[in-house]
C-alpha cells in the first residue's frame, strides 16, 4: 500500500486527475483504448467534475463503476445518474459508459446480464475504490450474505442485499475490482482515517472487506487521503 496525504481535497484531486490522465493516455496509446472503474457516493465527484472538463480522447474512453444500487439509472441515489450527470459532461461526454443495472426487479436478475457485460471487457486501467466507515469498498459489505460469494467468485459482478445500507446492489466481485493496472482508494475526511488504520491494523476480510485490497500481496493500492 502507498499512502499519499494531501493538504486539501482540491490539492488531492489535482494530482489525482493529472495520474488519470497520464494511465489513461498511456493506455490509449498502447492498446488504443482505456477502461476505468470508477465509485459513486460522496467522494470522487469533485474529481469527476475536474475529469470532465479535461481535453483527452474521451471517444476511446470507457467508463464502469465498482459498484451500483439497484434503482433506475435516473433515480436520486443512483451511481449510473452521479456518473453521468457530472463526470459523462463536457469534453468526457464523449465517453462509453457501462451501466450496472437493468429493469428487472431484483438485482439477482439482472446479474447475468451485467456479468456478460462485464466479461466483454478487459482488464481496467484503473479501479477507484472508495470505503465506507464499516470498512465496505464498492458494496462488499460486512453486513451482507453475499459477501464471501464476493470475495471468492470469479464471477465479475455479484447481487448484494446489505442490511446495513438501503437499496439491493450490484457489485463487482474482489477478483473483477483486483483485475487492473493501477488501483487506487480515494478517501476525503478526517473520520476516514481511523477506519483505515483499523483496517491496516488488522486482515479479517469479513469483518472489514477493504482489507481484501489493503492488504493484496501482488497489486499496489495506492490511497489517496486528505481530511477536507
Ligand atoms: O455506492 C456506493 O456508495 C459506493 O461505491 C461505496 O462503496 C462508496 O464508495 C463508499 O460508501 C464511500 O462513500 P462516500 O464517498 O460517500 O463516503
Amino acid at each position: 500500500m502507498q499512502f499519499h496525504r494531501f493538504e486539501n481535497s482540491s490539492a488531492l484531486n489535482s494530482t489525482f486527475a493529472r495520474w488519470l490522465i497520464r494511465i489513461v493516455k498511456d493506455a490509449i496509446a498502447e492498446r488504443g483504448h482505456a477502461y476505468l472503474a470508477v465509485s459513486g457516493g460522496r467522494t470522487p465527484q469533485a474529481l469527476f467534475a475536474h475529469l470532465a472538463g479535461t481535453d483527452l480522447p474521451w471517444q476511446q474512453v470507457t467508463i464502469t463503476l465498482a459498484d451500483d444500487r439497484w434503482l433506475a439509472p435516473d433515480a436520486q441515489d443512483s451511481n449510473e445518474r452521479l456518473v453521468k450527470s457530472v463526470l459523462l459532461q463536457d469534453k468526457a461526454s464523449a465517453a462509453h459508459f457501462v451501466s450496472l443495472v437493468t429493469t428487472d426487479e431484483r438485482a439477482e436478475q439482472g446479474a447475468a446480464v451485467i456479468n456478460q457485460r462485464l466479461s466483454s471487457l478487459p482488464k481496467f486501467d484503473a479501479v477507484i475504490l472508495g470505503m465506507g466507515e464499516d470498512g465496505h469498498t464498492a458494496s462488499l459489505f460486512p453486513c451482507s450474505q453475499e459477501l464471501s460469494l464476493g470475495l471468492s467468485t470469479t464471477q465479475d459482478a455479484v447481487a448484494v442485499h446489505p442490511t446495513t445500507a438501503p437499496y439491493q446492489r450490484i457489485s463487482l466481485s474482489k477478483q473483477r475490482l483486483l483485475n487492473t493496472q493501477h488501483l487506487f482508494l480515494h478517501l476525503v475526511g478526517a473520520g476516514k482515517l481511523p477506519v483505515l488504520n483499523q483496517a491496516v491494523a488488522g486482515d479479517d476480510v469479513l469483518q472489514m472487506p477493504i482489507r481484501a485490497f489493503l492488504h493484496h500481496p501482488c497489486v499496489d493500492i495506492q490511497v489517496m487521503f486528505a481530511t477536507e
